[in-house]
């Protein structure tokens, strides 16, 4: 049975989800080891939800500590359909101010050391990309922004950075240079594996700092990022309940059929290894 239709992925300073009621925790295993954290189940606005804290609660994991196949591969054993993000970013432009919100529609990638796929060990597949996040779940947050009453800016490019050290500030004017909006170091990972695993997966960034590249601006900080975090949290809390709300319960949405035509491997050639342990993923197209 589906335990939950949306997963919410909470980021920096959001380790839980108030407003989940009837809740339950559930720890998850996976053939890619163990997510980062419980998965707390409830249901908000009268649906069926899965909450996971990014970091683990207390925030113990460095972004690239975090097993990005093991959170999504839960999310789908658990028969979430739709993943919702919540980030904290930097921002790149004047425009984007601290407590906004941006949906970003575009990654550029600058990550090195991560597992950034499901398939090899003898299966080859390539998902297209070129749209990486959810158009419904983009609109959806959007809309919950409008709903709540908070800036929300629709579309916009998130440099995916490796960290944990926050840029230079020659690195931070090369992204402003290429016309990226905001920048952070995990929601990359989770759109590829999300699209692999055919969930449909968008971000809603809470801008917490200008980075380093604002002259006569401080550069940023910890300190400062949790601030602009606490200030904000109960309109994070507010715009996920309004994007859950306004998530049509039908999906028409191309992720669902991600991996059509995307795995390359003649089915008869698959190890049987790798074959088991895609099996929730893959087992509908190696029939
Ligand atoms: C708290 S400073 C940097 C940290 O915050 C962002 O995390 P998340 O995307 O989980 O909100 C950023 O990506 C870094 O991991
Ligand atoms: N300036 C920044 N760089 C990378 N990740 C961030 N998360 C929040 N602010 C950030």
């Amino acid at each position: 049975m589906q335990q939950a239709e949306i997963g919410i992925i909470g980021g920096s300073g959001l380790y839980a989800m108030p407003g989940l009621t009837d809740t339950r925790e559930e720890r998850i295993s996976t053939p890619f080891g163990e997510p980062s954290d419980s998965f707390v189940l409830g249901m908000l606005e009268g649906r069926k939800v899965a909450f996971l804290a990014r970091h683990g609660r207390g925030h113990r994991l460095l972004p690239s500590e975090l097993n990005f196949r093991a959170n999504i591969h839960a999310m789908k054993q658990l028969g979430v359909e739709r993943i919702l993000s919540v980030s904290a970013v930097g921002s790149l432009k004047e425009e984007h101010q601290p407590t906004d919100f941006v949906i970003p529609d575009q990654f550029i990638d600058r990550t090195f050391a991560r597992q950034s796929t499901f398939f090899g060990d003898g299966i080859v597949a390539h998902v297209g990309f070129g749209d990486p996040v959810c158009a419904t779940v983009s609109n959806a947050i959007v809309h919950g922004c409008a709903a709540s009453d908070v800036a929300g800016k629709a579309g916009g490019t998130y440099v995916c950075m490796e960290g944990p050290q926050f840029s230079t500030r020659a690195e931070s004017n090369l992204y402003r240079s290429w016309g990226a909006d905001v920048i952070g170091m995990t929601n990359l990972q989770e759109a590829k594996l999300a699209r692999e695993a055919e969930i449909c997966y968008a971000t809603m960034a809470m801008v917490t700092d200008y980075d380093c590249w604002r002259e006569g601006h401080d550069d940023v900080t910890v300190d400062q990022i949790v601030a602009v975090l606490n200030q904000n949290a109960a309109n994070a809390c507010k715009v996920v309940a309004a994007a859950v709300a306004a998530m049509p319960r039908e999906r028409t949405c191309p992720c669902a059929s991600a991996l059509k035509f995307a795995i390359l491997t003649a089915p008869n050639a698959v190890p049987a290894e790798t074959r088991q342990r895609l099996e929730l993923l893959i087992g509908k197209y190696l029939k």
